[in-house]
C-alpha cells in the first residue's frame, strides 16, 4: 500500500511572497538571508562555520526552488548538477501567515476567513474576557496582557508570576492567546486546564490557538521553556486530506505538534517528541513500524520540526537557524536509508520566520516543496499558486476524492 512521509520545516521560507508587502515583509527571505550571513562569515560559531551546507536538500532542489522564488541563487551555495527530487516554490492563499493556516492549506484547506487578532500592543485582551478567565479558573489575576516574545516575557515577569501565582498572558501578530506558567509552582496540568477554559471562553473571538507555554527554573536568569508546550487549535473549516485518508481507512501518524495543529482531526496515531533529534528519531521509527504494521493500509506520516521557528526564527538567531538546518540535512541521510523506493517523501514549510528580519514575527514567504520517491521525475514543478497543491497531490497519490482546492503535481511522476 502507498505511503507518504510529509515533513514540515516550521518557518523555512525561501523568499518574500508576492503579497509580502501587505504583511510588512517585502524582502524577507529566511533561507537567502541565512545563506548570506553564512557566506559572509557572520554565522560562524563553535557549532558551524563557513557557507551554508545542505547537500541532501540541495539534491532535492532546495536551492533551485529558492532561485526560482527570488530570481537569484543564494550566496555561496552550490547548485548540484544532478537532482534526486522534484522541486517547487509555493505561495500561500490563506489570509494569515501563521502555523495553522499554513498547515491546513498544505493539507488542502486554505483559510479564507479572517482570524480574530488582539491588535493592541499593551492591554491587548478585552477586560471582560480576562475577568471571565480569572473567575472561571479561580485565579488571583493575570499578568502580562501585551504583545511579547515568549522568552523575553518569562525573563521579565517570571518571578512575579512565581510570587503571585498569576499566570502570564500574552499575544503576538498571530491569532493566538498564549499562557506562560511555571511547571512546578503553577503546575503543568493546571496550566493545561486553564488553556482549555480559555479555549472555550474565546469562542466569540475567532482566535486560532491558545498555547500553553510551561517553563522551569529558579529566577529570571535561568527560566527556560520546556518541551511540554501544548497548542489548542480550533478545527479546520472543512475536512483536510488527513481526515479524508483516515476516513478511507488509512493510517495517519502525527509526529510532534501535528496533531495539535489539526485539532486532532484525522490523526489515527500520535507520537510526541520534542527537539529535532527526538523528532527525527520518532519519524524514522514510525517509518520502520508502519513498514510492517500498516502495510495493508495507505499510510501517511506527518512531522513538524518546530525548533526552526520557535528556537531560532522568532529568537532572530541566524547562526542557530543555520546550524539547525545543517543538522537536519545531515539527519535526512538516516531517514533516506529507512525509506522504501515507492514511498513518497515531501518536505515543505508553513510560512517564513526570517531570523534577520526586524521584530520577532513570522514573515510572508514562498515555501519550498521538495518531492522524491514514488517514481517522481527529478526537476522543476514550477511556481505553485497555493500550498493546497500539496494536499491535492496527496489526495491523488492515495486515490482519494479530489480536494476542492489545489492542483496535483503527481502527473510529474515518471
Ligand atoms: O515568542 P513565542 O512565545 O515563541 O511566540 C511565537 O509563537 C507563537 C506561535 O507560533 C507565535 O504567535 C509567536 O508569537
Ligand atoms: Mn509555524
Ligand atoms: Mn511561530
Amino acid at each position: 500500500m502507498r505511503r507518504a512521509i510529509v515533513i514540515v520545516l516550521d518557518s523555512f521560507g525561501i523568499g518574500s511572497a508576492p503579497d509580502a508587502a501587505e504583511f510588512g515583509d517585502a524582502g524577507a527571505d529566511t533561507l537567502g538571508h541565512i545563506a548570506a550571513a553564512c557566506a559572509r562569515g557572520k554565522a560562524d560559531t563553535t557549532e558551524r562555520q563557513g557557507p551554508l551546507k545542505l547537500p541532501n536538500m540541495a539534491a532535492l532542489g532546495l536551492f533551485h526552488a529558492h532561485r526560482d522564488a527570488t530570481g537569484s541563487v543564494a550566496e555561496d551555495v552550490s547548485l548540484p548538477q544532478t537532482l534526486n527530487g522534484a522541486y517547487a516554490h509555493a505561495k500561500e492563499i490563506s489570509s494569515g501567515k501563521d502555523t495553522p493556516s499554513g498547515h491546513w492549506e498544505i493539507a488542502g484547506v486554505p483559510v479564507r476567513f479572517d482570524w480574530g487578532y488582539f491588535l493592541d500592543k499593551t492591554a491587548s485582551f478585552p477586560a471582560e474576557l480576562l475577568d471571565k478567565i480569572v473567575e472561571e479558573a479561580n485565579l488571583p489575576g493575570v499578568i502580562g496582557n501585551c504583545h511579547a516574545s515568549g522568552t523575553e516575557i518569562i525573563a521579565r515577569l517570571g518571578e512575579e508570576h512565581v510570587n503571585t501565582g498569576k499566570p502570564i498572558v500574552y499575544t503576538s501578530a498571530d491569532s493566538v492567546f498564549q499562557i506562560a506558567a511555571h511547571e512546578e509552582h503553577f503546575g503543568l496540568e493546571r496550566l493545561y486546564e486553564l488553556c482549555e477554559t480559555v479555549r472555550e471562553l474565546l469562542e466569540p473571538y475567532n482566535i486560532g490557538r491558545v498555547i500553553a507555554r510551561p517553563f522551569i527554573g529558579h529566577n529570571s536568569a535561568d527560566f527556560s521553556r520546556t518541551g511540554n508546550r501544548r497548542d489548542y487549535s480550533i478545527e479546520p473549516p472543512s475536512p483536510t486530506v488527513l481526515q479524508k485518508l483516515a476516513e478511507a481507512g488509512g493510517e495517519v501518524v502525527s509526529i510532534g505538534k501535528i496533531a495539535d495543529i489539526y485539532a486532532h482531526c484525522g490523526i489515527t496515531h500520535k507520537v510526541k517528541a520534542s527537539g529535532h533529534d527526538a523528532l527525527m528519531e520518532a519519524t524514522i521509527s514510525e517509518v520502520v513500524r508502519t513498514a510492517t504494521q500498516t502495510r495493508d493500509r495507505p499510510t501517511m506520516i506527518m512531522a513538524n520540526f518546530v525548533d526552526f521557528d520557535s528556537v531560532y526564527g522568532h529568537r532572530r538567531d541566524v547562526p542557530g537557524y543555520a546550524a539547525a538546518l545543517e543538522d537536519f540535512d545531515a539527519k535526512l541521510s538516516e531517514l533516506f536509508a529507512a525509506l522504501n523506493d515507492d514511498d513518497l517523501l515531501l518536505l515543505t514549510a508553513d510560512h517564513g520566520c526570517d531570523p534577520s528580519w526586524e521584530g520577532t514575527e513570522h514573515t510572508r514567504e514562498y515555501v519550498p516543496v521538495m518531492v522524491s520517491g514514488a517514481g517522481f521525475a527529478p526537476g522543476p514543478l514550477g511556481e505553485r499558486g497555493t500550498f493546497a497543491d500539496i494536499g491535492q497531490t496527496l489526495a491523488d497519490f492515495f486515490t482519494l476524492p479530489a480536494m476542492a482546492d489545489g492542483d496535483s503535481f503527481l502527473s510529474n511522476a515518471a
